[in-house]
């Protein structure tokens, strides 16, 4: 099978605490065009394994490890290397929207700033583009939306702004960190669609950090399962939802069963029904 990733014995500690590592030698293949579900509890590494493949982390972190993108080692990659392949190659979207906006620049501004930059097109077609980005994320009145600063965007909408901008990146891969986490259900429910449209239609690999089943149960193959840094379990969706073989991933879908409960009924289709059966039974 062609891997567009494969991360091996992937470590990253601080510099000052080397001896307390937060992602602790994670390994896992990521096939073209599939989607890995990250689920943990808060604090088991997930944001930091992801910004490690991507190169996002700073100075006081130690990472060592392979990361194989495309063929090409990521962790010996230069910044100017990293920075070239965000965009069109790579995005991550992140789990707060806010930092991911210029404060002092219009939305529409920094749309077609981005789309020129990692897409050729007139000046025309960006601001076209940018409208019908705003639309397909369910954002009314977009003519409008695009004038507007970033703090004057609910943190909804600017989420929504942002997963529309990398998707219509149309990268390799999609990084995204609890990219729905500040959406109402039935907004949750129509991006998640949009992740999976753009998945189908361009064959995007994605991975996919949510505490939320119902968001991984729509999108993810496989799921890996970290805790306190390690990967302790990755298997096919059915398996982890229904007859996973480490205790701690039973324990995990265990507590996570209400939330799905919570969200079946916006989601349809079989895989959710399948999986709700299953966590309820369990
Ligand atoms: N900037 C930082 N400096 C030092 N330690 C950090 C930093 N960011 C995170 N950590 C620590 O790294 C560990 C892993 O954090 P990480 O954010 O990757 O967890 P997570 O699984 O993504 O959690 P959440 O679901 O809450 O986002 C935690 O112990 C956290 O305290």
């Amino acid at each position: 099978m062609n891997m567009i990733l494969s991360v091996r014995d992937l470590t990253v500690s601080l510099v000052d605490r080397p001896e307390v590592p937060l992602v602790r030698g994670v390994s896992f293949d990521l096939p073209q065009n599939a989607c890995l579900g990250i689920l943990g509890e808060s604090g088991s590494g997930k944001t930091m394994l992801c910004r490690a493949i991507l190169g996002l982390l700073d100075q006081r972190f130690v990472i060592t490890g392979q990361v194989n993108f495309k063929g090409r080692e990521l962790l010996q990659a230069s910044p100017q290397e990293l920075r070239a392949m965000r965009g069109r190659e790579s995005c991550m979207i992140l789990q707060n929207p806010m930092t991911a906006f210029d404060p002092l620049s219009r939305i529409g501004s920094q749309m077609t700033e981005t789309f020129h930059t990692h897409r050729t097109m007139t000046d025309k077609e960006a601001r076209e583009l940018s409208l019908a980005v705003l639309q397909r994320m369910q954002i009314r009145e977009p003519g409008e939306v695009v004038k507007k600063y970033p703090h004057q965007l609910s943190g909804g909408m600017l989420q929504r702004v942002m997963i529309g901008i990398a998707l219509a990146l149309e990268p390799d891969l999609i990084i995204a960190d609890e990219p729905t986490t500040a959406l109402d259900s039935v907004t949750q429910y129509e991006v998640m669609e949009e992740f999976a449209r753009i998945r189908e239609r361009l064959q995007t690999s994605m991975i996919f950090i949510s505490h939320d089943f119902g968001v991984i149960s729509r999108i993810a193959d496989r799921i890996l399962v970290m805790n306190q840094g390690q990967a302790v379990e990755e298997g096919p969706k059915e398996k982890i939802f229904c007859h996973a073989e480490q205790e701690y991933t039973r324990y995990l879908v265990g507590t996570r069963a209400a939330l799905m409960r919570k969200y079946h009924l916006a989601l349809r289709g079989e895989d959710a029904k399948e999986l709700k059966a299953c966590a309820t039974d369990g």
